[in-house]
């Protein structure tokens, strides 16, 4: 069992939550501090998809740097002792925070704009990098006094590189459903999802079954954010309408998003600057260095990034068709 497994340099404090890959503890590292310490299941150690992926998390995790993307400070991708060392989140993932609001699931509005204007700026790094995150949503941001920080990096892949395309049935653009690859844009869908589900208290797509969602996303069209919450900014809630157009191309895209959710903020939206910043990643390997792109530029890698393969048409489960209902939450 994950749980009985030591990782050396980190003493185990406190269970923090349990997802489909992995266990995830407050740990104190041997320097003092506390981190959020993730070990596979023995289970995800077993099976070469799950393990993948996570070993997907620890590389890409370690080699992003940016302020709104959840810390990784040590890690090892593959084998018994594998692991990913995080900055730990007190307050646990956004789902934890809106399930414990009073009432409705709604959170004030500056509140709501800061997080996803954190979110929207994660995006756009990843996507100035060449990569898709593929799995926005609440259960992935973590807060701290006010600020947010995107995590879960184990389905991010770099678009040149291709890489397995999955989603969350209520955060997934049509053309996903549609079995296209992901994109830029498509995380751009998921955000705008985030964005109805926070400035108005629910997810503006429901149903009991993939197929209904599937329908839904497909099909339907929300009322606009304006008319569900009058607070909301005009120009935000049409972005959000326009984040959802079922077209990729008609998106904006999430540095478009970040600007009109700063100035909804009443702030004036900067550039993002990227100036490059390595600093180690895995202690036990050579590091190649990937781009030079920021402040908030990569840190260099030991290799690149896992994700080759499946075309989307090719996503084929046991059972026969894809349906990532059964694997992501
Ligand atoms: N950095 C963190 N700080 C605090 N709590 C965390 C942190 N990372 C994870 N957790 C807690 O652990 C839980 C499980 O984490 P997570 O969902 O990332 O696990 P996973 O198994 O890797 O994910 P998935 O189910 O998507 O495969 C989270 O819901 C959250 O409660």
């Amino acid at each position: 069992m994950s749980e009985q497994r030591t990782i050396p340099g980190y003493t185990l404090l406190r269970p923090l939550g349990r997802g489909n890959t992995s266990l995830v503890h407050l740990a104190a590292a041997d320097d003092g501090r506390y981190v959020a310490l993730k070990i596979p299941h023995e289970q995800t150690l077993k099976d070469q998809e799950a393990a993948e992926r996570f070993g997907n998390e620890v590389r890409l995790t370690l080699q992003f740097r940016h302020p709104h993307l959840v810390q990784g400070y040590a890690g090892k991708p593959f084998g018994a002792q594998a692991f990913l060392a995080l900055r730990y989140y007190p307050h646990g993932d956004l789902t934890e925070e809106l399930d414990s609001l009073p009432g409705s699931r709604r959170l004030r509005e500056d509140k709501a704009l800061r997080i996803l204007a954190d979110v929207a700026s994660a995006l756009t790094y990843l996507h100035h990098l060449g990569a898709v995150h593929q799995d926005v949503k609440p259960h992935n941001v973590y807060v701290h006094e006010g600020r947010a920080a995107l995590g879960d990096m184990g389905s991010t892949y770099f678009t040149a590189q291709g890489g397995k395309v999955s989603g969350s049935p209520y955060y997934m653009a049509p053309e996903i459903y549609h079995g296209e690859s992901s994109s830029a844009a498509s995380d751009v869908y998921s955000l705008g999802i985030l964005m109805y589900e926070l400035l108005s208290g629910s997810r503006p797509y429901t149903g009991h079954s993939y197929e209904e969602l599937m329908v839904a996303h497909l099909t339907r069209f929300p009322q606009p954010l304006s008319h569900l919450n009058s607070n909301v900014d005009r120009r935000v809630s049409r972005l959000a309408e326009q984040a959802l157009a079922k077209r990729s191309g008609e998106r904006p895209s999430a540095d478009e998003l970040r600007r009109a959710l700063l100035q909804a903020l009443g702030e004036t939206p900067e550039d993002e600057v990227y100036d490059e910043a390595p600093e180690p990643t895995t202690p036990e390997a050579p590091t190649r260095q990937v781009g030079r792109v920021g402040r908030h530029g990569p840190a260099p890698v030991t290799e690149p990034p896992v994700a080759t393969v499946a075309a989307p048409q090719d996503n084929t489960e046991k059972a026969g068709r894809w349906n990532p209902f059964k694997r992501r939450k």
